[in-house]
């Protein structure tokens, strides 16, 4: 199997990435960040519902149970959740580094097929930054935190300012995010100017 794609490789100049002096510590659930996300909002009755924990260093690590709603073929998961889940556990390093970022590039190898009713053990850690470019890697195991790699990413998240959702999402969530001032000041905390 050939290696992540040349924009996924840090540049040279690139630096190691920080975990932040106010990121929750190891352990810690981090929570939604938006209850109607797919895949971590608890308001999605076919989402993921994946929980993601604060993890040493520049890491998170997250489980999510494979649901019927979630197969491709019978009995077994979706490529296209699998990444789901491996997309927001990497987007949950935001909280770690205390930044706004998206994903760019999510590259996925799907090594195991993942049946449904299984728990997949999911890590993300951060690997590089280079300007507004971070560079992460995360893996999903089957049957516990150290069993058998399932499925691996590596990615590439841009830091965006917060007119990255007020201008492009459609206006009638925007409004109802802005009305939950618990929502927009986790937000506004975050917020980066690249
Ligand atoms: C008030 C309501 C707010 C509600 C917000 C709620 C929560 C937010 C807070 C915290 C979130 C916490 C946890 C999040 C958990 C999970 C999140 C899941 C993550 C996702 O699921 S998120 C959805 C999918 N995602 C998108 O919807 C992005 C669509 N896209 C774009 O919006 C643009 O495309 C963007 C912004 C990516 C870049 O655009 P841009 O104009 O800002 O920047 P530009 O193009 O200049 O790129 C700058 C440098 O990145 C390099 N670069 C860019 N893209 C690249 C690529 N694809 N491959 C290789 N390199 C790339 C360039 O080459 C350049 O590199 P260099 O600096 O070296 O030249």
């Amino acid at each position: 199997m050939s290696g992540p794609t040349a924009s996924l490789k840090p540049p040279t100049g690139a630096v190691a990435p920080e975990r932040h002096p106010d990121a929750p510590p190891p352990g810690e659930l981090l929570g939604p960040h938006y209850d109607q996300c797919f895949a971590c909002g608890l308001k999605q009755p076919h989402g993921l519902h994946l929980a993601a924990r604060a993890g040493e260093g520049a890491s998170v690590t997250a489980e999510f149970t494979i649901a019927s709603a979630h197969q491709g073929a019978p009995g077994l998961a979706h490529g296209g959740v699998l990444a789901a889940a491996l997309d927001e556990t990497l987007g949950s390093l935001n909280w770690i580094l205390q930044v706004i970022a998206v994903t760019g590039r999510l590259e996925t190898n799907f090594v195991r097929p993942v049946p449904v009713g299984t728990v997949l053990h999911l890590e993300a850690r951060a690997t590089a930054v280079h300007g507004r470019k971070i560079y992460s890697a995360a893996v999903g195991r089957l049957g516990g935190p150290d069993g058998r790699v399932a499925v691996r990413a590596t990615a590439l998240f841009v830091k965006v300012p917060i007119d990255h959702f007020t201008d492009h999402g459609r206006a009638a969530e925007i409004k109802a995010v802005l009305a939950q001032q618990e929502q927009v000041k986790a937000v506004r905390a975050l917020e980066v100017n690249p």
